[in-house]
């Protein structure tokens, strides 16, 4: 069974009519990508704004129209993919590189659903290194800030050359002991100079899609209260 299939195609159950959808970036939210494109054939009317380059590509391929993020006040719905997602509802996120957008696009969304395999589901994030997006200009002194943190920093690279954002920034990932306090992390790392966002989400998801491997889908809903 393909959970990340499994998880993206059941996130579009939550699509209707009309919507305005922020569109996520990743091989889970691929599978709602494709499906989204199928519904779309047969009738249904939504608007996409994509969250990267890539998401933004593979949409036009799949015939879902497009919008951009500065013709939107608000988002109906988002649904993106997530490196680890916390029984909390807390998420590390930028395993692609797309964090930043990702960021901004579920900020404005009256409703964001992550969707992730079985293996993503943690009872506290970190053990994927955090994903960091710093400005190219004196990265070294950025990375330095960062390890005051209590973390190990280490540059992005892609063959043999920093990473590139799609916002023409680096990646630095950062490897941590155990991610203490969400909140403070996400709040400290973004006031260092230099540093443009973090891949934490902290009280963001409200709701998790989880492909298993057997097959099963479990949908949880984040409390509200
Ligand atoms: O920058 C990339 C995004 O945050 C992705 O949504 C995340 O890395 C999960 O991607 P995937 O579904 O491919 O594991």
């Amino acid at each position: 069974m393909n959970a990340k299939k499994l998880a993206g195609e059941k996130a579009i159950e939550y699509v209707k009519d009309g919507m305005h959808l922020g569109l996520g970036t990743g091989s889970t939210v691929y599978w709602s990508l494709v499906k989204l494109g199928e519904l779309i054939r047969k009738g249904l009317d939504i608007k996409g704004v994509p969250t990267s380059k890539n998401t933004e590509k593979l949409s036009m391929e799949l015939g879902i129209p497009l919008v951009s993020l500065s013709s939107i006040n608000e988002l109906d719905l988002t649904i993106d993919g997530a490196d680890e997602a916390s029984t909390n509802f807390e998420l590390i996120k930028g395993g692609g590189g797309a964090l930043l957008r990702e960021k901004m696009v579920a900020s404005i969304s009256k409703r964001f659903i992550i969707v992730i395999d079985e293996t993503k589901y943690v009872t506290s994030l970190g053990q994927f290194p955090l994903p960091v997006e710093i400005v190219q200009f004196g990265w070294e002194v950025t990375c330095n800030q960062i390890s005051k943190l209590g973390c190990k920093p280490k540059l992005r690279m892609e063959n043999n050359a920093p990473f590139i954002t799609d916002n023409k920034n680096y990646i630095v990932d950062c490897y941590f002991e155990k991610i203490q306090d969400t909140k403070e992390v996400n709040n400290t790392l973004n006031m260092i100079p230099g540093v443009v966002e973090n891949g934490l989400f902290v009280k963001m998801a409200d709701v998790i899609v989880i492909g298993g491997s057997n097959g099963n889908v479990n949908t949880l809903l984040r409390s509200k209260l």
